[in-house]
């Protein structure tokens, strides 16, 4: 079968720089892409790299698309080389919408991905706009928040962590209420250890750490996890699905977090999830609602044991994306 390839590069502003361990970012940028079937079927995909993380470039994955044919044909969407995991997403998920049986919005209509802000983990702003951004997305129906560290200053971050602990701890409701970290892989062995002193002690509330330390010091959090009662998440160490693999292998039983958009084949990571039980938690990359569909359905194919709360509450944090419909 062969299809019709477009594709839109887009840009997308957040609404407050977003700092992490790795720098500052001001602008989301990606690639929409649409497939048209010989039969008139269209589909849509999205291509939302993050260099940084481990995945191709923005603008690797603008040359590949600039360099594709306009008709291109099954071979070429399952043959991508391993180094273009967010296109292989992006291609592989349009052409998986334009040959489903159903039209894409019908597809989408039975979509099961849960509605309630409480099945999702809401994103807190760095620093001290923590403790009012809680507040914020707490009032919005959160109960899981995730904060990043290595920002500033340890200890000024643990005052912070101690007073959003509080917080957390105080507000009343039935929901069970959780509180990720999540340090982009920028502490040092020592201050990793530190922290987790300070979460074991904060009890219940910490679900887990991610990515305490660089993507080259596996060895050492697969020590921490003994060490410690806190639970450890990778992020950056297992970005894409030949990552995930090799950690597996390696015995990794902590936490995997799971990034769809950027992990390579959807095909290839569902076949995965289903081989190894995994605890899995779903995580955004800053994508548009074409990505993110294809995301929160596989994350509900794979992870539907899992009572952890998937990591899509970044809305708030970025411009409207209603640029999507103006795009053709
Ligand atoms: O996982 C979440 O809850 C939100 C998404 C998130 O934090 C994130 C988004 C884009 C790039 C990296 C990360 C990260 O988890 O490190
Ligand atoms: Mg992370």
């Amino acid at each position: 079968m062969n299809y019709k390839f477009e594709f839109r590069p887009y840009q997308r502003k957040f609404k407050r720089p977003l700092q992490t361990s790795h720098g500052t970012w001001e602008i989301r940028e990606g690639i929409i892409l649409r497939l048209t079937a010989d039969n008139g079927k269209i589909g849509l995909g999205e291509i939302a790299p993050i260099g940084w993380f481990g995945s191709e470039t923005f603008l690797e994955a603008l040359d590949y698309c600039r360099n594709l044919p306009d008709v291109i044909s099954d071979r070429t969407i399952f043959s991508l080389p391993p180094n273009l995991p967010a296109c292989q997403f992006g291609l592989e998920s349009a052409w998986e919408s334009a040959t489903l049986k159903t039209d894409f919005k019908s597809a989408f209509s039975e979509d099961q991905t849960p509605s309630s802000r409480s099945n999702y983990s809401g994103l807190l702003p760095g620093g001290e706009g923590a403790l009012l951004g809680r507040q914020i997305l707490w009032m919005q129906g959160y109960r899981t928040f995730k904060w990043k560290i290595g920002v500033l200053p340890f200890q000024r971050e643990v005052r912070i962590l101690q007073e959003l602990a509080i917080a957390l701890q105080q507000a009343t409701g039935d929901h069970p209420v959780s509180l990720r970290l999540d340090a982009n892989g920028g502490l040092s062995l020592a201050e990793a250890e530190a922290w987790l002193q300070i979460c074991d002690q904060l009890g219940g509330i910490l679900e887990y750490l991610e990515q305490p330390l660089p993507v080259t010091e596996l060895e050492a959090m697969v020590g921490l996890l003994d060490r410690f009662s806190t639970p450890i998440a990778l992020d950056e160490s297992i970005a894409t699905l030949p990552q995930m693999q090799s950690v597996y292998r390696q015995g990794w039983r902590g936490i995997y977090v799971i990034k769809p958009c950027i992990a390579g084949s959807p095909s290839e990571l569902r076949q995965f999830c289903h081989l190894n039980k995994i605890d899995a938690v779903f995580s955004s990359v800053f994508e548009t609602e074409v990505g993110r569909k294809v995301a929160l359905k596989l994350a509900g194919e794979i992870q539907h044991s899992s009572q952890r709360a998937l990591g899509f509450g970044v809305d708030h944090l970025l411009e409207s994306e209603k640029f999507l419909e103006d795009l053709w």
